[in-house]
């Protein structure tokens, strides 16, 4: 197998070096891409330094079976054709592609079957949150429906990419100082302070992230869910974190919810409440699973069910949900 990681030196793209190192992905050859800014950085993956080379509208993909794309959305666009052009497969990390029809938009706990059907040779990685959420909702669904959801999101930092994480560092150390902090990736101070915007407006007032866990959700779920989100950047560095409020079509018990979620691919409960056991974005960085805790009863409706969750964002809300799209794939004979 030979692959590709398009954005190598971002946030996502060195989290794919370390998650290929750390799940032994069956590999021949890996190349490295970046813009400009990063062509000639050195990498090291399993013992050997790889360069990234500039990405270009060229033959540079020839022979590669396998794309790994996190360059942002106007680079997935732009290179869709010169990706895919001699049979890769794209598995893309940005929010290009992933309301198209003929594009699979994965979660593999929940939909992975649906590799199957690549018409464009395109796979769209979700959203970070909306992967995080949609894993915990499948082991609610799969007992009894959901009707609705209600989330509010705590998004870390590095959710902006690997200039955000400097930046609340270094307002972090300003602050310490007694010096002004410098705002340049987000539109206010983060450090101390909590944003209740993640990108940009729409017209109905929810944020595009918003939105996106409305639509992303009910293309994965394949139901007629309904997701209405407020999503706030956090000064966290590492992990989202989900308040969410579900409706489900019958009453379901907060024994039969965490029976669900102890089972459920991909989940683990940390619910010990006596002990103020529950899941916190500090202690669950570079964990592959969704944590789920304070599992309750919503107090205002019979149907409800109310519960927090943690993933690390760079991982399973990105990379690490990649690679098992391409493990699956590989699994099921459709890679090389
Ligand atoms: N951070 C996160 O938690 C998540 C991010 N994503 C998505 O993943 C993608 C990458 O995000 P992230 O890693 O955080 O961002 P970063 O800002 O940390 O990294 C961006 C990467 O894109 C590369 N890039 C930008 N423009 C080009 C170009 N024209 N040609 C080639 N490479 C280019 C950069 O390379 P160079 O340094 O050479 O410019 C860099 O490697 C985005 O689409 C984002 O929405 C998805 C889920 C979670
Ligand atoms: N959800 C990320 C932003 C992001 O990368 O989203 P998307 O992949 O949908 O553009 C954040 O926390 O900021």
């Amino acid at each position: 197998m030979r692959a590709a990681i398009v954005g190598a030196s971002g946030a996502v793209g060195q989290e794919f070096l370390r998650v290929l190192e750390e799940r032994n992905f069956p590999l021949d050859e890996l190349v490295l891409f970046g813009s400009t800014r990063s062509a000639g950085t050195k990498y090291t993956f399993r013992g050997k330094e790889l360069t990234v080379k500039e990405l270009k509208h060229n033959d540079d993909f020839k022979g590669i079976d396998l794309v790994w794309t996190s360059a942002g959305a106007s680079t997935s666009k732009e290179y869709e054709k010169t990706i895919t052009k001699y049979g890769a497969v794209m598995i893309d990390n940005s929010s290009a592609f992933r309301m198209d029809n003929d594009v699979p938009l994965i979660v593999p706990e929940v939909n992975a079957e649906q590799c199957r059907n690549i018409p464009r040779n395109v796979i769209a990685n979700p959203n970070c949150t909306t992967i995080q959420l949609v894993v915990a909702l499948k082991a609610i669904e799969d007992i009894a429906h959901i009707k609705k959801v209600h989330v509010s999101t705590y998004q870390a930092a590095s959710g902006a990419g690997a200039a955000a994480m400097d930046e609340l560092l270094k307002q972090t150390e300003q602050l310490v100082k007694g010096e002004e902090p410098t705002v340049s990736k987000f539109k206010y101070q983060l450090a101390m302070n909590l944003i209740p915007q993640v990108d940009v407006f729409t017209d109905n007032g929810y944020t595009k992230e918003e939105m996106k866990m409305y639509n992303e959700s009910r293309k994965i779920m394949g139901t007629d869910i309904e997701v209405s989100a407020t999503c706030i950047r956090v000064p966290v560095m590492r992990a989202h974190s989900e308040a969410t409020w579900i409706e489900t079509e019958r009453p379901i018990s907060i024994e039969e919810a965490r029976e669900a979620f102890a089972k459920a691919k991909g989940v683990i409960v940390i619910d010990d409440t006596a002990n103020s056991q529950y899941p916190m974005p500090l202690f669950l960085a570079g964990r592959d699973e969704v944590f789920v805790g304070r599992i309750r009863k919503d107090l205002t409706n019979p149907n409800g069910l109310t519960f927090w969750t943690v993933s690390d964002q760079i991982k399973k809300g990105a990379a690490l949900n990649a690679v098992q799209i391409a493990e699956y794939m590989l699994e099921q004979g459709l890679l090389k």
